[in-house]
């Protein structure tokens, strides 16, 4: 029997003001309260259903990782995991028209917050389809898991990092992991992707002569670190004119992207630097992320050769999110071995939405983890018809994008639990 419209208004009333709680508890860098979250992800699975398990495991203390189980009618069968981080990013608050964990809603249905995209609405939308397909009395042939996991952001070594090593998760016997991806900014459609850049974090040093401020040295820190940005600017230029010039065909996780994110040189004084001085140490910061098709030793070589010589008194300190996947990064196929993305596909297209072609990621998920851990994954996040506001000010989702989304999870769900391989 159809809801009448003022009841079928309160269900939708409640269903935002669970996300505007979720939205509120905060869990932003670098002091999130993941006890506060873990509380209430677990009472949300109680007030779904007595049939959901759940449990809070802690691999390392004070940051809970929890799992939600929803046994299907077949637990033989391999499951589907549905994986979403709890932690956010910092943000400027003065920079923002609306307080970012507010979760305000504008007169256009706007919600605003940290996480709106990036990516508590995915979690709550995962809970909300699962309330749904409850509610209506199905019943998953295959079994479901949900995992709300920390510390993505800071590259989820004590997350998904030790979760994936753990017996737990080797007992869950998971085909499938959906984990985030990124809106699209066109009507209906929505982006998926199946691979995704490696984080590089590089730190490079000169040394030099230091002395008068007005010497003409020939070797000073400070013309050493410059020469080195020049080259790294023009290489970055390069990387971005294949994105610009169309028929490369490229996407943003298609090419390599640097971007200097810090500088340190100079003496300061409390209200400046001191001008008449040049400085013996000049240091630059780089975050770079590698493409599954870029060639990482090259790169290594270019880093040492070109960014960073020691002829030219250079030294660099380079940190990578996983030194194993950063020389042997790994895609989840799309060929016909992997019966799950057309199956997504399918399933958003019946919920009246259609999938781009599978891309790879520019920035970092957790699905590289789980794709090291031999399993298939997929990026998606259902936005569609929104900029990509994730890391930004005024970072916000539309309500009816929200709801939307969550009937794409009714959809996809019903499709991955009911599919039989037919081997
Ligand atoms: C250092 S890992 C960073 C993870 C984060 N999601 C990013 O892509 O920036
Ligand atoms: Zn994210
Ligand atoms: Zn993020």
């Amino acid at each position: 029997m159809a809801l009448s419209p003022s009841l079928a208004k309160t269900e939708e009333t409640e269903i935002i003001t669970r996300f505007q709680n979720y939205l509120r508890i905060d869990t932003v860098h670098p002091t999130p309260d993941y006890t506060a979250a873990a509380d209430f992800i677990i009472s949300q699975a109680k007030s779904i259903s007595l049939h959901l398990e759940s449990h809070s495991i802690e691999f390392v203390p004070g940051k809970p990782v929890v799992l939600l189980k929803w046994i299907g009618s077949d637990p033989s069968l391999p499951a589907i995991l549905l994986n979403s981080h709890v932690d956010v990013v910092p943000f400027e608050e003065d920079k923002w028209d609306h307080p970012p964990l507010g979760a305000e809603i504008d007169q256009d249905g706007k919600i605003y917050a940290r996480g709106t995209q990036d990516m508590k609405s995915v979690g709550m939308q995962y809970l909300e389809s699962i309330r749904k397909l409850i509610a209506s009395g199905f019943e998953p042939v295959r079994s479901v898991y949900v995992t709300f996991v920390p510390d993505e952001e800071i590259g989820g070594a004590d997350g998904v990092g030790k979760f994936v090593e753990s017996e737990t998760f080797k007992s869950l016997n998971i085909a499938i992991v959906l984990d985030e991806g990124l809106p699209s900014s066109s009507g209906d459609s929505y982006r998926v992707f199946n691979g995704e850049r490696i984080p590089w974090s590089l730190q490079i040093k000169a040394v030099g002569q230091p002395g008068h401020g007005a010497k003409l040295y020939d070797d000073s820190a400070m013309e050493n670190l410059n020469k080195s940005i020049e080259s790294i600017m023009r290489f970055r230029a390069s990387q971005f004119d294949q994105l610009k010039h169309k028929e490369c065909f490229k996407g943003e996780g298609d090419v390599i992207s640097v971007n200097m994110v810090f500088l340190k040189a100079g003496t300061p004084t409390p209200d400046g630097f001191v001008m008449n001085l040049q400085p013996s140490v000049a240091e630059a910061g780089f975050d770079i992320r590698v493409p599954p098709t870029a060639d990482p030793e090259a790169l290594e070589r270019r880093l040492v050769e070109e960014w960073a010589p020691p002829a030219r008194n250079m030294s660099l300190t380079l940190w990578r999110a996983d030194q194993e996947l950063a020389r042997n990064q790994l895609v989840t196929p799309i060929d016909d071995s992997n019966p799950w993305l057309e199956l997504l596909e399918n399933a958003v297209q019946e919920a009246g939405g259609n999938t781009s072609k599978p891309e790879i990621f520019p920035a970092s998920t957790d699905s590289r983890y789980f794709r090291k851990a031999g399993l298939l994954a997929i990026g998606f996040s259902p936005i569609s018809n929104t900029p990509s506001l994730l890391h930004d000010h005024n970072e916000y989702l539309g309500q009816s994008e929200y709801l939307k989304g969550i009937d794409m999870y009714v959809s996809i769900l019903k499709a991955y639990t009911s599919y039989i391989s037919p081997e």
